[in-house]
């Protein structure tokens, strides 16, 4: 048997997305690849007092990746972070929250971090951090009411989501764009690519999205 025909018979390794976000299943299947399963770990995702927005989003995504039980699979996972300096966003759950963040982030740049990681069926982990800068136009009291009331803020980093309505704030991205949405997709496939998992065999299979 050729080499390459040994490869294409063995059996495609599994890929699991460790993650509850449905933006970053749309986007791995943007570029191609559906995961095998989706199951999200459950992680304390509290900062450690003094930690920095861009270490606490590689630290939380290595820490999501590692605590998938499932040993003989690639595992993704992400994380994202907003900051402000040194200041960590919250993600926005309460009405309060999500308003806190827009008077923060109104008229002024602040960064969009995250981190990716990968365990490979060897136990092998290793981890992306993607930071990504973005400045929002000054807010009009309307315009942060209208956005409260759509809801879209609700379990977003920073209490926005740049692929919804708030998009209509932003003035500049350097950087990510798929990376503040929450996976980084340049950044993922080469991750997986370099980790040994067949990205190419495996989009041959996925669905056209
Ligand atoms: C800034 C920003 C964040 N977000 C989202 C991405 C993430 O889903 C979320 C940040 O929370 P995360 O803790 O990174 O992810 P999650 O809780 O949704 O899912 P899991 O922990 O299981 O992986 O904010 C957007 O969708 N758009 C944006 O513009």
């Amino acid at each position: 048997m050729r080499e390459t025909d040994a490869r294409m018979a063995e059996p495609r390794p599994r890929l699991i997305l460790a993650s509850a976000s449905p933006r970053r299943l749309d986007l791995l299947a943007s570029v191609g690849l559906v995961p095998d399963a989706v199951e999200p770990t459950d992680i304390d995702e509290s900062e450690i007092p003094g930690e920095l927005p861009g270490p606490l989003a590689q630290r939380l995504a290595l820490e999501k990746a590692s605590a998938h039980g499932d040993t003989e699979a690639y595992v993704l996972a992400a994380d994202t972070v907003v900051g402000v300096g040194r200041r960590v966003l919250p993600k926005a759950e309460t009405e309060a929250q999500a308003r806190a963040c827009l008077a923060l982030l109104s008229g002024r740049n602040h960064r969009v971090y995250t981190g990716i990681a990968l365990r490979t069926p060897d136990g092998e982990l290793t981890a992306k951090l993607v930071e990504t800068r973005v400045k929002l136009k000054r807010l009009s009291r309307p315009e942060v009411e209208h956005y409260i009331a759509s809801g879209e803020w609700r379990g977003k980093a920073g209490g926005y989501g740049i692929q919804g309505r708030a998009g209509a704030f932003v003035i500049s991205l350097i950087g990510s764009y798929t990376g503040v949405v929450g996976l980084p997709v340049y950044e993922t496939v080469n991750l997986l690519a370099g980790r040994g998992y067949p990205v190419f065999e495996a989009r041959n299979e996925a669905k056209n999205p």
